[in-house]
């Protein structure tokens, strides 16, 4: 495994981090982090035990460079980075809009990687996709393989379809967590414990999943037995499509797509 270096380590960079230290195939003393805000970077050292700087140019000399810092700020930390990125160092970009021919201009990188990862990394569930470049080499896909799939599953896919994993998987996790919490309201309308209620929501969207990974199965299939007939959950069904459940649903990743074009 190569030596890793993170700029920035907000709420991705800090989920990656836990997947990966906490499956320990790299050891704390081979990752280093450079966040400028004093507090996180203390907070990052005290509890992953990996190196934190807030200097940069520190971070840039690891093998894998991963950039975990807001698209609206890359232009100018790259700027800042131009001396110690080269080929030397396998970049790695999460920005949604920022392509590999962008990346490929605003350094002296070459071998060049674009993840979208998303926050469930920290519980090892993450689901991140994977564009390499065509200077990546066997021994890059494979390190890279090797630590997105630390903290979860991964594929790689054509750089055009970026802005769609962006949407079902980047960003889905903050319209699962809507849907947690307003399937919990309802209970609690009934008269369920809140606290409760989040369990209960939770645990059926975690199960819910997993049989739509271990069954093999059509979701429609998995929906219809759900369904009895004349009996609650078509009534409730019902009520959702008047509702426009699956409308705003594509609507949402339809605009998610749409920002991450204009980004
Ligand atoms: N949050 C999410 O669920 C996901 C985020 N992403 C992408 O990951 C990247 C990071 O996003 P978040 O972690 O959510 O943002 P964040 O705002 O939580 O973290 C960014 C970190 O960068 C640091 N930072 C700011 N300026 C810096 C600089 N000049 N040098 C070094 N560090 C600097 C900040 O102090 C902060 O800790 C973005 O490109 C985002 O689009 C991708 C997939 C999912
Ligand atoms: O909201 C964002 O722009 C980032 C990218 C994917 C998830 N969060």
């Amino acid at each position: 495994m190569y030596k890793i270096g993170f700029i920035g380590c907000g709420n991705m960079g800090s989920a990656m981090l836990r997947g990966v230290v906490s499956k320990g195939d790299v050891a704390p003393s081979d990752i280093i982090v450079a966040e400028p805000l004093q507090e996180k970077a203390d907070a990052v050292a005290a509890e992953f035990g990996v190196n934190v700087t807030t200097d940069n140019t520190v971070a840039a000399q690891s093998e894998l460079l991963v950039l975990a810092i807001k698209p609206q700020v890359y232009a100018v930390v790259l700027e800042g980075l131009s001396e110690a990125l080269g080929p030397d160092t396998l970049l790695l970009s999460l920005a949604p809009g920022k392509t590999l021919a962008y990346l490929a201009e605003a350094t002296k990188c070459t071998r060049i990687t674009r993840l979208m990862p998303n926050t469930p990394a920290a519980v090892g569930e993450g689901m991140t996709s994977v564009v390499y470049n065509d200077a990546c080499t066997e021994a890059d896909k494979q390190a890279v393989m090797d630590f997105v799939t630390s903290f979860g599953r991964a594929q790689v896919i054509p750089e055009h379809l970026i802005d769609a994993a962006t949407a079902i998987a980047g960003c889905s996790p903050a319209y699962v967590y809507m849907f947690i919490e307003a399937m919990a309201d309802a209970a609690v309308i009934e008269g369920m414990p809140r606290a409760q209620a989040y369990q209960y929501a939770a645990q059926a969207v975690l199960g819910s999943a997993k049989m739509v990974i271990e069954s093999g199965k059509h979701p429609a299939e998995l929906k219809d037995a759900v369904c009895s007939p004349g009996g609650t959950t078509i009534a409730g069904l019902r009520a959702l499509e008047k509702a426009g459940f699956r409308s705003a649903v594509i609507e949402g990743l339809e605009a998610t797509c749409e920002k991450a074009r204009n980004l």
